[in-house]
């Protein structure tokens, strides 16, 4: 086959240009809606994300105009995030900063405000392929997670071998958050899976399991919703550093989160999590959204 065959030269009807980024293996399909307005159908989003049938990837992010109180509060875009179920979700900390690398990249400047449905988050270039997002503030109330029944989210009563007296902390999305002794010894998608699936959670939460290393080191896996063990979590690293502060476990601010596929900065200012790391881009592409059909004859 010749090049000029698989390449496409423009987008046709039913294509959608995208960007495929990663942050630590953390592999996101990104399109733009401020040119495309399309939306995307649940089916869509699920086949995208699916590496044999799509582009593949472990979320489906939209850029789009921030609203009207976004634009109000100083926001320069907003950012949608999609599971690779479908359902839309409100925090990502390595798809925010690979969004904000692309639109630093577009307007040449060093910081940005990005809307999310978890809230305005501020971020700026910290190296040639590196962003810094203050992610938090990060929270325990309960009652945005939300639980089914009001419990004590710095002891939470659900536990499952290993897993036991883990933190709920809320940081535009859920996690529950278990520190061991050993990460090496953790299987995590069948200790992980029950505790995601637990009745107290009825939008599901994403699990962290931690090891502190030494007061400034963790190491950290996560069973992500909808689940899913992605080689890195953003928001999973900076509840772990607050969980491991408030627990006392250590008395430090700035840690080196260490994830399958490689380290986060985070330091704690208060209730804010600043999350440093590196993004990458993967390709470029077009891809069908309208329902294909495979003729094997
Ligand atoms: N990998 C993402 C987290 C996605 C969380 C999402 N799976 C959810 O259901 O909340 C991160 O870097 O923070």
């Amino acid at each position: 086959m010749s090049p000029e065959k698989i390449r496409p030269q423009t987008a046709s009807d039913t294509s959608r240009a995208f960007v495929k980024m990663h942050g630590l293996r953390n592999h996101f399909v990104i399109f733009d809606r401020r040119i495309d307005r399309r939306a995307f159908t649940k089916e869509d989003i699920v086949r995208i994300c699916d590496a044999q049938v799509g582009v593949g990837g472990d979320q489906l992010l939209t850029i789009e105009h921030p609203s009207e109180q976004g634009s109000a509060a100083g926001a320069d875009a907003a950012m949608r995030i999609f599971n690779i179920d479908g359902h839309e979700v409100s925090a990502c900390g390595n798809a925010t900063r690979c969004v904000a690398h692309l639109l630093l990249e577009e307007t040449g400047g060093t910081e940005l405000l990005l809307e999310t449905g978890g809230g305005l988050l501020k971020c700026r270039r910290s190296g040639p392929m590196q962003v810094s997002v203050e992610m938090g503030p990060i929270s325990g109330d309960w009652q945005n997670f939300p639980l089914a029944e009001e419990v004590d989210t710095t002891r939470l009563p659900v536990e499952n071998g290993p897993l036991r007296d883990g933190v709920a902390l809320w940081i535009g999305n859920p996690h529950a958050v278990y520190f061991v002794d050993s990460l090496a010894e953790i299987d995590l998608a069948k200790v992980a899976a029950p505790i995601q699936n637990h009745q107290l959670f009825p939008e599901g939460v994403n699990v962290g399991v931690a090891e502190l290393v030494d007061a400034e080191t963790i190491r950290l896996a996560v069973w992500e919703r909808p689940g899913i063990a992605t080689q890195a979590c953003g928001t999973g690293a900076c509840v772990a550093a607050y969980a491991a502060r408030m627990r006392g476990l250590t008395k430090s601010d700035r840690f080196t989160v260490h994830l399958p596929a490689g380290a986060l900065g985070i330091e704690l200012i208060g209730d804010m999590a600043i999350m440093s790391g590196p993004v990458a881009y993967c390709c470029r592409g077009f891809v069908d959204c309208e329902e294909t059909v495979y003729d094997f004859a």
